[in-house]
């Protein structure tokens, strides 16, 4: 990390950056949102979770004058072909409501039958010491789930009341996000990305 281990974090979603402070703050490190530089939200034109986030990081780098931290995320259906996927925030369109992604993915599902509603969700984190940097630091990391019938559960955001674990009996939107931030595709992304910085910076 640099001298003052501040760091921005390249997204505008509420429900990441509530996670991203919970698990960054007992760390030590200053995490602030890019919306506190004025940091706007950048077309997501790549076709990869890793472009998108690497654009997110680049921008919020070079705005903020910070090292940056971008999260790009989705959740990919199986009987859907990988839908929505890198369209997940946008998936009912414009503007981005997770209201009706939900609603949107249960309809999609409508013929599926239990069994066959397998999916994961997939976090891509990039971590830019600059706006330059030529050696991202970049980690993937995937979780298992099922997609319900019907919404289940209050905490979480964007498609958890919908994803089952089969492990833990519950939905996503069911689980203490502490259980949420030990398990998810977000907080061991995060754990190993920590990991390899401790290692590369000390
Ligand atoms: O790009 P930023 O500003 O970070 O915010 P965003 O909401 O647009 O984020 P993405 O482009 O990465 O899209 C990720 C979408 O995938 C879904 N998603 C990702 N992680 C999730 C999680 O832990 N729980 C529920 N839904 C999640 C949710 O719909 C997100 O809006
Ligand atoms: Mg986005």
């Amino acid at each position: 990390m640099n001298a003052s281990n501040t760091l921005v974090l390249a997204s505008g979603n509420a429900g990441k950056l509530r996670e991203f402070n919970q698990l960054l703050s007992p760390l030590g490190l200053d995490v602030r949102p890019q919306a506190e530089f004025g940091v706007h939200d950048v077309e997501e034109t790549g076709l990869t979770f890793v472009e998108n986030a690497l654009l997110k990081a680049r921008e919020a780098s070079r705005v903020s004058g910070l090292p940056a931290l971008a999260d790009d995320s989705g959740l990919e259906v199986d009987a859907l072909h990988g839908a929505p996927g890198i369209y997940s925030a946008r998936y009912a369109g414009e503007p981005k409501s997770d209201e009706r992604n939900n609603e949107k993915l249960l309809a999609a599902l409508s013929e599926c039958a239990e069994g066959q509603r397998t999916g994961r969700y997939w976090c891509v984190l990039v971590y830019l010491r600059h706006a330059e940097d030529p050696v991202p630091v970049i980690v993937q990391r995937s979780w298992e789930g099922e997609i319900l019938a019907h919404p289940r559960g209050e905490g979480g955001f964007g498609y958890d009341p919908l994803f089952w674990l089969p492990d833990q009996g519950m939905s996503v939107a069911e689980l203490q996000s502490e259980t949420k931030n030990r398990l998810s595709h977000r907080g061991r992304a995060l754990h190993a990305l920590v990991d390899i910085l401790k290692v590369a910076h000390g």
